[in-house]
């Protein structure tokens, strides 16, 4: 008979197999094995910037372990920790939290890894809408399916997803016009293209009606049993999905009160005197009970840290004791550099300029879906080249009333190619920035990914305007009329827009928020306006100020502007 802790692998390698689990530990695979998350003495805290008080500990010590194949329910009543710990179960941990304690995945220390091996449903959908549900997957997979992958590969990959979530007659819509319940199967959807083994949802139900929600359960659930491990936070899920989850934890003030298989949480609680009135939903009788009343916050507090006492010297909690323990301790006797050596080499991420192409792509369809503003803003554009050209019809002349109109109309060119586009931009950062850090934390692109593709995305606009603007006031204006001297002031103020719109995202990425952005770009305004040469002359600038010239590009712009303007007039008449 074959002995079932030792196996052989396609290198050769023998292998030792876990009597708990049958899986391998000399051989790090969760890809192929599932995985098996354990954690022992768990804490998270959040750092306040309060005198006195500089953290607060939201986990608190908290052990437990999650087998391959199981489908989680991670509930407790609001405020109750079930987010942050399943952040910190991701390595997923939000931005001034610090995570204290060990996790392992197959009894491998949790690392950066975890974003190859696992995927994270967000409770709040975000996508850019004017993307269908066809072209948003196709792009996810570009971005985050190996390198190795073949196009028929990922074609038939985002198709088979869109056929088990049932997004096939919604795949030519619209993000913007699909229901919510198609959101969350798209946003399911986007999380299992590359096959992860681990999965996080955030509260995948709420916002769903009961059949949505219990079937997107029951599609979490078939997943499990082929061997994923699926851990949810849910709230108030109804007697049926609360029965397809195959295990539950239940946290109360960042405790454990509860942790195994669902069908022997009432057995625990019915030990402590409390019993599931009949036809009570068990969700909700377990989340009432520990739940913080405010009418009788004392006693609940009470019987909440009774409950979690008992919890923890229970046989129900010594059973998941036996797994953490065995997890450790094989971590602790196995050769964790050539496991993680192993590890190592199983995904390869697309490159770079994959990515930069996808990304691009993405946003020239953004750009390209919102038509009526694109012909609203050209309709504008043109609107006001006419009436600024008409103010100045006849006045460019070789006099000294031609030089103050063709400076006029210099400065109108390079203000209007400055401020509007640089304003233009300026709020969109931070309107991009959740779904910018939300992928860029999942590690689908780095920061500079995100802003040539941006930029490469907006090209063509930063081309189409200046010619649109300047080609009408140019002509109307009647400004130097051979074709030199139109195509050099064309370039001038297409780098003059591209340096603008450049300079406005500089700033929209550096604040948070559109008025404290403003708050730094009007003073900066000013400088610019000072030193493009028309209100003064440069050279008369406070030695202290001088400075700030050669970084104004409105002075190299005018500069510009006024030799080809210039260029080869000795006298002008002095009328
Ligand atoms: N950045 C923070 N600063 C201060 N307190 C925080 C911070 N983040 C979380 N908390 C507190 O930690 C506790 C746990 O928060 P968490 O979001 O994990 O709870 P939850 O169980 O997921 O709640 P809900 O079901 O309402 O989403 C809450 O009391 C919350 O107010």
């Amino acid at each position: 008979m074959e002995d079932q802790r030792s196996s052989s692998h396609s290198d050769g390698s023998a292998t030792e197999s876990s009597p708990l689990f049958g899986r391998s530990y000399t051989y790090w695979s969760p890809v192929e094995e599932g995985v098996t998350l354990s954690w022992r003495d768990l804490s998270v805290y959040v750092l306040l910037k309060q005198k006195g008080q500089p953290y607060k500990r939201i986990i608190n010590n908290v052990s437990g372990a999650v087998r391959a194949g199981s489908l989680v329910a991670l509930m407790g009543s609001s405020g109750a920790g079930k987010t942050s710990l399943m952040t910190a179960l991701a390595y997923r941990t939000a931005d001034h939290t610090v995570v204290e304690g060990d996790v392992l995945v197959n009894g491998q220390p949790m690392g950066d890894y975890m974003r190859d091996i696992s995927g994270f449903m967000h409770q709040v959908d975000l996508f850019i809408d004017h993307l269908t549900v066809s072209e948003h997957l196709h792009i996810m997979a570009r971005l985050r399916l190996d390198r190795r992958t073949t196009s028929q590969e990922r074609k038939q990959r985002v198709l088979e997803i869109m056929r088990n979530l049932s997004l096939l007659k919604c795949r030519r819509s619209k993000i913007s016009t699909i229901s919510g319940g198609e959101k969350k199967r798209l946003s399911f959807a986007s999380e299992l293209l590359t096959d992860p083994p681990l999965l996080f949802c955030d509260e995948p139900t709420t916002g769903l009606d009961s059949y949505s929600a219990q079937k997107l359960i029951a599609m979490m659930n078939l997943m499990a049993s082929s061997g994923k491990t699926i851990v949810c936070t849910i709230h108030q899920p109804s007697s049926q999905i609360f029965k397809m989850f195959s295990q539950v934890i239940l946290l109360a003030s960042g405790r454990l009160a509860y942790m195994g298989a669902t069908s022997n949480a009432a057995e625990f609680f019915e030990s402590l005197g409390y019993r599931i009135p009949a036809n009570y939903n068990p969700a909700d009788f377990y989340i009432r009970t520990l739940a913080v009343l405010p009418v009788s916050e004392d006693s609940c507090k009470q019987a909440i840290k009774t409950i979690c006492d008992h919890f923890a010297v229970s046989d129900f909690a010594k059973e998941i004791d036996v797994i953490v323990q065995y997890e450790f301790h094989m971590a602790r006797t196995m050769q964790i550099p050539t496991l993680f050596t192993k590890s190592r080499s199983f995904r390869k991420g697309p490159f770079c300029w994959t990515k930069l192409t996808w990304l691009t792509y993405r946003y020239l369809l953004e750009i390209v879906r919102k038509p009526t503003t694109h012909l609203l803003r050209i309709l504008h554009k043109m609107g006001l080249a006419v009436v600024i050209a008409l103010c100045f019809v006849g006045t460019i002349n070789l006099n000294q009333g031609g030089i103050q109109a063709t400076q006029g109309i210099l400065f109108t060119l390079v203000t209007e190619n400055t401020f509007t586009p640089m304003y233009s931009v300026l709020e969109m950062f931070p309107l991009d920035r959740l779904l910018f850090l939300r992928e860029y934390k999942s590690g689908l692109y780095s920061p500079w990914t995100y802003y040539m593709s941006k930029l490469l995305a907006m090209l063509p606009g930063l081309i189409m305007d200046p010619i649109l603007f300047v080609s009408v006031a140019y002509t109307i204006a009647g400004l130097r009329q051979d074709l030199h001297s139109f195509s050099l002031t064309l370039l001038v103020t297409i780098i003059t827009m591209n340096v603008a719109t450049a300079c406005g995202l500089m700033f929209s990425n550096a604040f948070e928020s559109v008025p404290s952005a403003f708050s730094v770009l009007v003073p900066f305004d000013y400088i610019l306006m000072i030193t493009s040469g028309i209100f003064i002359k440069l050279s008369t600038l406070p030695v202290i100020l001088s400075w700030t010239k050669y970084i104004s590009w409105l002075m190299y712009s005018m500069e510009s502007l006024s030799i080809i303007q210039w260029n080869g007039v000795h006298n002008v008449v002095n009328i």
